[in-house]
């Protein structure tokens, strides 16, 4: 049974999905209102209301998932989230047509200064001249930030007869060509436009990205909308620019702190503002609800998330396809991890052969994952791997190529640690399943699961049998076993697996025999 903790107002018919999911409990609470059963969760729902701090993920310890239902993820701190192995996902493209259109109707309003002029009427008044406004036909509206909702905003700007200049670092020439825009540098823009409107994410490259300093380069009276996130225009900048008529109006969906409680450009009748409705539309909520509720439940059915903010993007297809060496590179790294009975310097993998035709950091994760799994508390897996490498400074080294030693598919893993190295060799059959094929250097096979004992030794009469005498001695049953060496009467080794873990007193019983160069236990 999963349980699925929905802290903000999502759209009860959007979660449907997970309504009708048998296993799955769905509680609609506030954190406040949670907070003695958070650590019971095993995904978490929000918008932009609650904040995903560390402090809320460490007091989830069972969470593997947290679904914005919704574009920017800037409530959430993804880095604390990742480190904790948790999968944080959103719905990019629900709101993008909602987030456009109050954009435009913000940029209307302040054009031609509605809000006042409901406001006046309803107070009894009628001032038509103190009203005059400016028509948006033939004036240049710069965009800044050049995603979803941008380049929607540009569609329309077009269709009212405005010059459209954007200014996006990442904006391609084909894209810009294709939406028909002008691409310039922020500073070319700003003192060009008449009306500026941001939708770039919150980020540390975008906090204050308009300032005082660069906004005094646009024309004097100069229009400016916010439908993206609070600080993307500093604040306190802002209201002095309108103080000074610098800055004729600005319209706001978003501020520093929601909601704006004592904000002083409140008191400015210059400013007109909404409470953060850009996505607040019947529409748009139904599509992010659903988008992330089906998100949720593919990822808890073992599947991958089409829209992960810290995991690669991979379809459904290519996710089959892939899983069999996903599974087999895990378990190499787990070899690798119970045998190295050391700290471990280096990780490097080679995927040889027609197989690794796609993107295979997945599978590399996969593979660090399954080295540490057996090492540390706390969940390990392909989001927070390497980060838990990086901070244990291992280094890993990824390679593709055409050799795969005689196999379709051969997968190379070396582990290095200050003394030892170990080096398997792993393959997939299809129909047939993943083997093991080599380990350090002698040619074996052996299905990869279940409890094993790796025997290195002298190729010499008598050691195969000792073992054997001292496991059935005590009883203990033999399920498979596998013999290799590289010549005769050199090294060689053996690996045996188990119905159950072989115990310490055994294991030492063992390492006891003569002409054993060394032993490693593990379990898969
Ligand atoms: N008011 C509201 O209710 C809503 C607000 N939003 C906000 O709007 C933002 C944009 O949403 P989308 O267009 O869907 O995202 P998007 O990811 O499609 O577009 C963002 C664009 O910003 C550009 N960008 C990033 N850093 C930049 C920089 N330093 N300078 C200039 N451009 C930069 C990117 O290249 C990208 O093209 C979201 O991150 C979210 O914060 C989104 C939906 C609703
Ligand atoms: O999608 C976004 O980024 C938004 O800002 C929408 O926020 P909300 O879900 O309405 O709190």
């Amino acid at each position: 049974m999963y349980r699925i903790l929905v802290a903000d107002a999502i759209k009860p018919e959007g979660l449907e999905p997970l309504l009708q999911a048998s296993e799955i409990e769905l509680i609609q609470k506030k954190i406040e209102e949670a907070e003695e059963s958070l650590h019971e969760f095993d995904a978490l729902l929000v918008r932009s209301a609650t904040k995903v701090t560390e402090e809320l993920i460490e007091k989830m310890p069972n969470l593997k998932i947290i679904a914005r239902a919704g574009v920017g993820v800037d409530n959430i701190d993804v880095p604390a989230a990742t480190k904790h192995g948790i999968v944080v996902v959103n719905a990019p493209d629900g709101n993008t047509i909602s987030t456009a259109e109050h954009t435009f109707a913000m940029m209307a309003a302040l054009a031609r200064h509605i809000p006042q002029g409901h406001s006046s009427v309803k107070n009894g008044e009628w001032k038509r001249s103190a009203f005059t406004g400016t028509e948006l036909y033939g004036k240049k509206l710069g965009i800044v930030g050049m995603g979803r909702i941008g380049g929607e905003i540009a569609k329309r700007a077009k269709v009212f007869g405005m010059d459209v200049l954007v200014f996006d670092p990442f904006l391609t020439s084909d894209r810009a060509k294709k939406l028909n825009v002008t691409s310039l540098s922020l500073e070319e823009l700003l003192p060009l436009a008449d009306i500026i409107t941001v939708h770039t994410p919150l980020t540390s490259e975008t906090k204050g990205l308009l300032n005082k300093d660069n906004l005094r380069t646009c024309k004097k009276g100069v229009y400016l909308l916010n439908c993206a996130r609070g600080g993307i225009i500093d604040e306190d900048d802002l209201y002095e620019l309108l103080l000074e008529n610098h800055v004729a109006g600005a319209a706001l969906d978003v501020f520093v702190e929601e909601p704006p409680a004592g904000n002083k450009l409140l008191e400015l009748d210059s400013v007109i503002t909404t409470p953060h409705l850009g996505a607040s539309t019947k529409e748009a909520q139904f599509n992010v609800a659903t988008q992330v509720a089906q998100e949720v439940l593919v990822f808890l059915e073992g599947n991958p998330v089409a829209n992960s903010i810290n995991l690669p993007a991979i379809s459904k297809e290519q996710f089959e396809k892939v899983q069999p060496y996903y599974q087999l590179v895990k378990q190499m790294g787990s070899i690798g991890s119970q045998c190295m009975k050391e700290g471990i310097n280096e990780i490097s993998v080679t995927y040889g052969g027609e197989a690794f035709h796609f993107d295979t950091s997945i599978l590399t994760k996969s593979l660090i994952s399954g080295v540490f799994k057996t090492r540390l508390d706390g969940p390990v897996n392909e989001v927070n791997a390497l980060l838990i490498a990086k901070e244990r400074g291992v280094t890993i080294g990824e390679k593709i190529s055409t050799d795969a030693y005689g196999y379709a598919n051969c997968i190379s893993v070396t582990v290095k640690g200050d003394n030892r190295q170990l080096d398997i060799r792993g393959t997939h059959v299809e129909n047939y399943g993943s083997r093991i094929v080599s380990l350090n250097g002698f040619n074996i096979e052996f299905l990869p699961e279940g409890n094993f004992l790796y025997i290195q030794h002298t190729d010499q009469p008598g050691v195969i049998g000792n073992v054997g005498r001292i496991l059935g001695d005590d009883e203990v049953n033999i399920a498979t076993m596998q013999v290799g060496r590289k010549q005769a009467g050199g090294e060689a080794i053996m690996v045996l697996s188990f119905d159950k873990p072989l115990s310490d007193e055994m294991f030492e019983k063992l390492n006891e025999l003569p002409d054993i160069s060394f032993m490693y236990r593990m379990s898969l």
